[in-house]
C-alpha cells in the first residue's frame, strides 16, 4: 500500500481550508471542537490527537502539518513513527515560547469569546495583500473563526503551550520538507531550529505568512508536490539537505 497524503491545518481550520490548493487526493484531518466535530470529552491533548490520528489512518502517511497541525504531526511521528513515511512542517515550532502566558491567553478567551481574536489572527495569518488575491479564503476563515468556539480554540492554545519536542527530535528518521513562510511573524526562527535538530530535513522558503496554505495556496502546492516526488524517489536519507 502507499502512503496516504494526510493534512493537518491550523487552528480553527475545517476541511474546506484546502480547497484552494492544487492537490493530490488527500485525507483532511478535523480536529475535536472544529468542523462539525464537539470538543474533546476529557481534554485536548497534543498527544490524544496524534493517537487518535494514528487510530484512524492507514498503514503509512505522507504528513502536511501547518502552524498546530505541524506541530501534531511531530507527535505523530514521535509516538506512532512507523505510520509516517514523510513530512512537510510549515510554519511551526518545536517548542511553545511561553506556556505561562499561552495557559493564561487561554484562560481570558474562555470568558472575551472570539470576537477579539479574529482580525488580530487575520492579520498574522495573511499578507496584507491576501484580500485581493485570495479573497474567498480569507472569508472562509472569517467566517469558521466567527462561528468557532472560544472554548475550543481556548483547548488548542493550553495543549500548545506544554508543547517541547527539542530533546526528541534527533529521533524522527524521516525525510522533512520544513517550509517557511516569508512574511510569517509568528515564532521567528522556529522553522531554522526545526531544519537544525531533524536529521533528515530540508528547507524552503516560500512567500506567505503564518497560515502560508491558504495564503499562497499555489505555492505551498507546488512544495507538497515537490516534497512528494523527493520522497517517492527516495529522499537520501542520513543526507542534510540546505
Ligand atoms: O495564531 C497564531 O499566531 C499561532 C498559532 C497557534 C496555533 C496555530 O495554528 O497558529
Amino acid at each position: 500500500m502507499t502512503a496516504e497524503l494526510l493534512l493537518l491545518p491550523g487552528v480553527t481550520q475545517d476541511a474546506l481550508v484546502w480547497q484552494w490548493m492544487d492537490l493530490p487526493p488527500a485525507r483532511a484531518w478535523v480536529y475535536p471542537g472544529h468542523g462539525d466535530r464537539g470538543r474533546a470529552q476529557d481534554g485536548l491533548t497534543l498527544e490524544g490527537v496524534a493517537d487518535e490520528i494514528w487510530s484512524v489512518v492507514p498503514t503509512q502517511v505522507d504528513v502536511v502539518g501547518v502552524a498546530f497541525g505541524g506541530v501534531i504531526a511531530q507527535y505523530l511521528a514521535l509516538r506512532h513513527p512507523e505510520s509516517v513515511r514523510s513530512m512537510v512542517l510549515a510554519c511551526t515550532t518545536a517548542a511553545s515560547e511561553d506556556g505561562q502566558r499561552m495557559r493564561s491567553n487561554a484562560e481570558e478567551m474562555r470568558t472575551r469569546g472570539m470576537g477579539p481574536y479574529i482580525e488580530p489572527a487575520i492579520g498574522r495569518w495573511f499578507r496584507r495583500s491576501a484580500r485581493e488575491r485570495v479573497p474567498d479564503a480569507v472569508a472562509h476563515i472569517e467566517n469558521t473563526m466567527q462561528e468557532f468556539s472560544a472554548d475550543a480554540y481556548a483547548d488548542v492554545i493550553a495543549a500548545m503551550s506544554e508543547h517541547d519536542t527539542r530533546s526528541r527530535l534527533s529521533r524522527i528518521d524521516r525525510p522533512v520538507t520544513l517550509v517557511k513562510g516569508e512574511q510569517d511573524r509568528v515564532g521567528e526562527g522556529a522553522i531554522d531550529a526545526l531544519h537544525a535538530e531533524l536529521p533528515h530535513s530540508r528547507m524552503f522558503s516560500i512567500p506567505g505568512a503564518h497560515m502560508v496554505h491558504v495564503d499562497n495556496p499555489g505555492g505551498f502546492s507546488a512544495v507538497i508536490r515537490d516534497h512528494l516526488a523527493w520522497v517517492d524517489n527516495g529522499a537520501p536519507l542520513g543526507k542534510k539537505l540546505g
